[in-house]
């Protein structure tokens, strides 16, 4: 599990650690694990360090004395001469670090200009910098984070520095996983250094699975006295004329997670088609144990929601089906928008959410009082009591029609299996991008494929040798 902290839980925890160890240590430790962190410039390379007023650039600066005393050269950018960690700087010039005005031809930058101490956008001279960064062929390596991107939200407001990767101390930062801004840190998660900070931090923030974090779903695995209706059952209520793919679709994603039975409600043309395809689909209502709601609809989907609703049981809603969403929706629910659909129902652009979609899926959990699992490249899973996650896993490929079908039929299984709304959204989503990077590694594929991958990838995460799950 990756774990991301706020400033203000960073700033206690330090606070804490420095009372036992020193701040000097502290800034030592760093500068030793950022210099460790970038074992693979040669020596003879010149690296550029443009370096802020803060403790970002004093990390940076003592970095340096050990990137020289290994035999690379260091060129020194100051933003401010008059406003420099001054000891740092001493110690990189006495190790025989230089100064140079502004970047040039280096083909490798430390960005040291601001670190969880800054306010997202850059202006002036760092300005400048930030868009040299943008432009350049230098491998760039963020200090801490990115700096100009908004840390605790992962929002990229303005002007910001775009690194190759980054390097971050004593735990993740919302920013290194989550929005726009985990993409200018490099993409991947930053390279983690441990200063200590571990037993001082309280809960994360943000939290992301990785393919060994089975635990919780092995508990959920049928024993050897279940059978299907122990497994649970998934009703799915998806699908019209329009759009009868979907049925087929949600219907795939939901018999390839936990649930030992679905049950498809909707016309008797389309459950004709659906049961044609998937033989063991039950037609008609009994007994579920989650339902999911919306994908495909048509017109009556305000009635197909309520009809759910009314069966009192969790559920997922999707699509079409948000639009009709009860205020508290009254049962443990999921609701799984795109930014688009997210954005009509909070009245506001699709840009904006897309800007911030961590606050935006917090505004609709809260509202809504209930989870909401935003689809993107960086999808994000926000409980009613505030937990959150982001999903790392996939492909760009998942951008693919009836993708978002397979995974609200495969969340409503892994909800009929007995998860709660929020380890069922997070879980989903992992092994969901996961099924589309192996449906075809590198290649296209259809949401159809990703369906087929699903109890392969589910199977591989029990066993702990899921392996393959990003190809960003
Ligand atoms: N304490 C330690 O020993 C350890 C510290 N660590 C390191 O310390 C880093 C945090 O250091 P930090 O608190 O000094 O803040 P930092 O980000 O360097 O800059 C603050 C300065 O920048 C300025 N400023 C901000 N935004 C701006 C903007 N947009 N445009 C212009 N100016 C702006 C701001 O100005 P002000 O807000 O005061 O006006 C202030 O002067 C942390 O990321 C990690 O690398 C860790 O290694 C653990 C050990
Ligand atoms: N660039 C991307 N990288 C990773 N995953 C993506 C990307 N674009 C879309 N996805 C995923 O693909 C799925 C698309 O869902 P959705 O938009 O509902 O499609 P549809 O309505 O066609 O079913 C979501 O799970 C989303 O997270």
């Amino acid at each position: 599990m990756l774990n991301a902290h706020t400033v203000a839980q960073v700033r206690a925890a330090e606070e804490r650690l420095a009372a036992e160890t020193g701040w000097d240590a502290l800034m030592q430790r760093a500068a030793r694990g950022l210099a460790d962190a970038l074992a693979d410039v040669p020596a003879g390379a010149t690296v550029l360090v443009l370096v802020g007023p803060g403790n970002n650039g004093g990390d940076a600066l003592f970095a340096a004395t050990h990137l020289l005393a290994r035999g690379v050269r260091v060129d020194l950018a100051l933003l401010d001469p008059d406003a420099v960690h001054a000891e740092g700087l001493a110690a990189a010039e006495a190790a025989g670090a230089g100064r140079v005005s502004s970047p040039g031809d280096q083909r490798w930058c430390l960005d040291a200009l601001f670190g969880i101490g800054a306010r997202p956008g850059l202006e002036g001279r760092a300005g400048e910098w930030a868009d040299w960064t943008h432009d350049t062929d230098a491998h760039v390596v963020a200090v801490d984070v990115p700096s100009g991107v908004a840390v605790d939200t992962g929002a990229t407001p303005g002007r910001h520095v775009r690194a190759d990767r980054t390097v971050t101390f004593g735990t993740l930062k919302v920013c290194s996983i989550v929005g726009h801004a985990a993409d200018a840190g490099g993409g991947e998660p930053p390279t983690l250094v441990d200063i200590g900070l571990g037993p001082h931090l309280d809960a994360p923030t943000v939290t992301s699975l990785e393919a060994t974090d089975a635990e919780l779903l092995r508990r959920h695995v049928p024993g050897a006295a279940s059978h299907k209706y122990a497994r649970g059952v998934v009703g799915v209520d998806a699908g019209s004329d329009a759009y009868a793919g979907a049925a087929h679709l949600c219907v795939a994603g939901a018999q390839s997670g936990l649930a030992g039975m679905v049950r498809f409600v909707g016309s008797d043309t389309l459950a004709a088609r659906v049961v044609d395809r998937a033989p063991e689909v039950v037609h008609g209502r009994g007994r579920v144990q989650a339902w999911v709601v919306g994908p495909g609809a048509g017109d009556d989907v305000a009635d197909q929601l309520a009809a759910c609703l009314d069966d009192d049981v969790p559920l997922v809603v999707d699509a079409g089906a948000l639009e009709h969403l009860p205020r508290p929706v009254g049962v443990p629910a999921l609701l799984t928008p795109h930014a688009g659909e997210l954005a009509r129902l909070l009245d506001v652009e699709r840009e904006t959410v897309e800007a911030d979609p961590l606050e935006h899926a917090r505004q609709a959990a809260a509202h809504w009082d209930a989870t909401v699992l935003l689809k993107g490249a960086r999808t994000v899973v926000v409980a009613p009591d505030g937990r959150a996650a982001v999903n790392l896993s996939g492909t760009p490929w998942l951008g693919t029609a009836g993708s978002g079908d397979v995974l609200a039929g495969f969340a409503a299984s892994l909800l009929a299996g007995g998860l709660d709304p929020f380890d069922a959204a997070r879980h989903a989503a992992l092994l969901h991008g996961a099924a589309g990077v192996r449906a075809n590694p590198g290649g296209p594929f259809v949401a159809s494929d990703v369906a087929a991958a699903l109890p392969q990838t589910l199977a591989a995460f029990l066993a702990g040798s899921l392996e393959q799950v990003r190809a960003w």
